[in-house]
């Protein structure tokens, strides 16, 4: 038979004492006033469920457990934003690369961004997290490269593939890549978290996570268990993909997951042909992405032109921000100094952790 100093023992035990305010034991039957960590109804009933297996496996399925559960208060002033799942070692920022909508130009986003913070003296790694169509590899020039088991400290860890500066690792590295498309959630994010967990990244200043386009389960695993410091969105100027872009930031929004959105990237955002590069005809219509980033009240980060030289860098495998004085470069500078400004201004909301440091790199230039 339970007695009230076994039950504050078992409470105590399974972690949930600072969430109980009263109890009594009367016999079999247990009564406990407690207080949820969210007030969703789901998170209620997990608790409830959770707490009568604890109790039966403890005391034996006799047991009455009269639960009343109430939702915490709501604080008064605004949540602020906080780093979800456990920091990674070494890595001070984690910023996922986002598309509502697929093809709208989101890895070749995040491999400029990746070479350009390189380029500008930065620690950066890329992983690609796209892994029903990967493309890291050949946008980066590491296509047919394998990842090495290194050893650190009793640890075996893949060692990141490096080029242009930038370490990175990504399913297209692996044999049996193929098979990844039928891969489920579940399977798809444990992958995924080996590769960002069980990899050796070193020092980082900047880890950059290439999304799958769109708002599915991986998602929300990865944005769940990762500690992602911002999530950047990409989206081209039609409206159609501007529509979707409001379901990915909803998601960050989500209670659950409250992840800071740094900006939107407007790619394709007019088009230039390479001998008139003054010329900007915007064949997808004009600040249609400026107008929903006021809406939503998130900055736009850059404006990515729609340059045939950027699609033939992406597809040798040299992204175009790595050519030295171009116009693309330049954009690109200036697009990855307002996302460290944007993070900033993130990071001061934030609790002192880790992803403060990057604040001394504030409105950095590029390395000389
Ligand atoms: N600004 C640009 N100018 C010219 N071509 C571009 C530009 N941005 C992307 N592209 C080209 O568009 C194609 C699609 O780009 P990318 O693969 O980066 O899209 P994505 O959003 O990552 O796609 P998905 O996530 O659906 O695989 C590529 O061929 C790429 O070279």
């Amino acid at each position: 038979m339970p007695t009230k100093s076994k039950v504050q023992e078992f409470l105590k035990e399974i972690e949930v004492e600072d969430l109980v305010s009263n109890f009594q034991v009367m016999g079999d039957d247990i009564y406990i006033d407690m207080t949820s960590h969210s007030p969703a109804m789901h998170e209620k009933k997990k608790l409830e469920v959770a707490m009568k297996q604890a109790f039966a496996s403890e005391f034996g399925e006799q047991i009455n457990l009269k639960l009343k559960i109430t939702s915490p208060e709501l604080p008064a002033t605004p949540v602020t934003n906080e780093i979800k799942g456990k920091q990674i070692a070494g890595i001070q920022n984690i910023i996922a690369i986002a598309s509502g909508k697929g093809g709208v130009g989101k890895s070749t986003v995040a491999a400029n961004l990746a070479v350009t913070l390189a380029k500008m003296g930065f620690k950066v790694g890329l992983l690609d997290a796209d892994i029903y169509g990967p493309s890291v590899p050949t946008m980066l020039d590491t296509e047919g490269q394998k990842p090495i088991s290194v050893e650190v400290n009793g640890r075996n860890l893949m060692k990141p593939i490096e080029n242009y500066g930038v370490k990175m690792l990504s399913i297209g590295y692996f044999s049996g890549a193929n098979q990844a498309v039928v891969w489920r959630g579940p399977m798809a994010s444990k992958a995924l978290n080996q590769m960002i967990r069980d990899a050796d990244w070193g020092e980082l200043d900047f880890l950059l996570i290439d999304l799958p386009p769109g708002t599915g389960d991986i998602h929300l695993s990865i944005i769940q268990e990762v500690p992602v410091t911002g999530a950047v969105i990409v989206s081209t100027p039609q409206h159609v993909a501007l529509a979707d872009v409001r379901k990915g930031i909803a998601m960050f929004n989500m209670e659950s997951i409250n992840i800071p959105v740094l900006g939107l990237i407007e790619n394709m955002a007019y088009f230039t042909p390479e001998e008139l590069p003054e010329n900007k005809y915007y064949i997808f219509g004009k600040q249609g992405a400026q107008f929903m980033a006021e809406d939503l009240g998130i900055p736009v980060l850059g404006e990515i032109p729609l340059i045939q030289s950027i699609r033939e860098a992406g597809d040798v495998g040299r992204p175009a921000a790595l050519q030295e004085n171009s116009k693309i470069s330049e954009i690109y500078i200036k697009t990855a100094q307002n996302m460290v400004e944007s993070l900033v201004e993130r990071n001061k909301n934030l609790p002192a952790t880790e992803a403060v440091k990057i604040t001394t790199m504030a409105g950095c230039s590029p390395k000389k």
